[in-house]
């Protein structure tokens, strides 16, 4: 790609009001992690959406707790993954390019991920969204580098599981085809061993209109998962300490599945007493 599409992205985001640098009085509400699950705005006193990333190994569930959590506090949930994907669904020249590069488990460069998060900020701006909860991106230092450059990243949650139920997971991932729901039909019973205890994930099965048209991300092989989790930790892993040495991550060991790691994630964002969670929840 000739240009590179920083200047793209800034244009963009002080278009909007959607990414604009707060004050250094507004970021100090939100350096230490666990203080800052709903940010204020300095100026006005009032409450203003968060922008929040997820962080995480493949499988680890971002997109499930960041799905739900944008619905509990109303926000939009941006996947740079289901970007991609929605292009791969195209038949527009990019769409072979970066089927051959997903498809190998490598990451995609950061002009075209950013590209492509550009004109999805520019439809939340059309819409008039505001705040985000960024699922997928930074994934790269130079990534988190561009978006530390145009706005304010409140907190970063990194979720975390151990390797063997992130290649069950992934394994076991299905999308229904039609309404895009995720499933899981992986059902993992990890023993508990030296004083770790034991992981019980049970299945996410589809409703019956779904079980017809699930389908599996071409990505989500064995082969491919394996690189995935190497070039997380060549490329990703860095991520986590970018925003470490900031005061901004804020660690989330996944407990088991989804109701008990929810509830306690809600605790750990002092969310818990928010008045819309169970209905978010559903
Ligand atoms: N921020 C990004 N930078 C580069 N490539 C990305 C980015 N986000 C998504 N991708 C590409 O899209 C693929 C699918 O992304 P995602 O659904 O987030 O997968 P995962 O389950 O591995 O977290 C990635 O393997 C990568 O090729």
């Amino acid at each position: 790609m000739a240009v590179f599409s920083r200047l793209m992205w800034r244009r963009a985001a002080s278009a909007r009001n959607f990414c604009t640098k707060s004050t250094t009085a507004d970021r100090h509400l939100v350096s230490s992690p666990l203080s800052s699950a709903l940010p204020v705005d300095n100026n006005t006193g009032k409450g203003r959406n968060v922008q929040w990333v997820f962080l995480g190994c493949p499988g680890v569930g971002k997109g499930t707790y960041a799905a739900r959590l944008s619905k509990l506090l109303g926000v939009p949930h941006i996947a740079t993954g289901d970007l991609v994907r929605h292009e791969l669904s195209s038949s527009g020249p990019l769409s072979s390019q970066l089927a051959e590069i997903v498809n190998q488990g490598q990451l995609i460069s950061d002009e075209i991920i950013i590209d492509l998060l550009s004109k999805r900020l520019q439809e939340a701006h059309t819409k008039g969204e505001t705040g985000f909860i960024l699922d997928g991106f930074p994934r790269t230092v130079r990534q988190a580098e561009i978006l530390e450059g145009v706005t304010d990243i409140d907190l970063v949650i990194n979720l975390k599981l151990r390797e063997e139920a992130l290649i069950a997971k992934c394994l076991g991932r299905r999308i229904c085809s039609e309404c895009n729901g995720n499933y899981n039909v992986a059902c993992i019973d990890i023993k508990g061993e030296d004083g770790t205890p034991r992981m019980y994930m049970p299945p996410l099965l589809p409703p019956p209109q779904c079980e017809s048209k699930l389908i599996t991300r071409s990505d989500d092989n064995e082969e491919v998962v394996k690189e995935r989790l190497r070039v997380y930790s060549e490329l990703s892993r860095p991520v986590e300490d970018f925003y470490r040495l900031r005061g901004k991550l804020l660690e989330f060991d996944l407990p088991g599945g989804i109701p008990e790691s929810w509830t306690k994630l809600l605790h750990a964002l002092n969310l818990d007493d928010h008045e819309d969670k169970r209905t978010a929840a559903a």
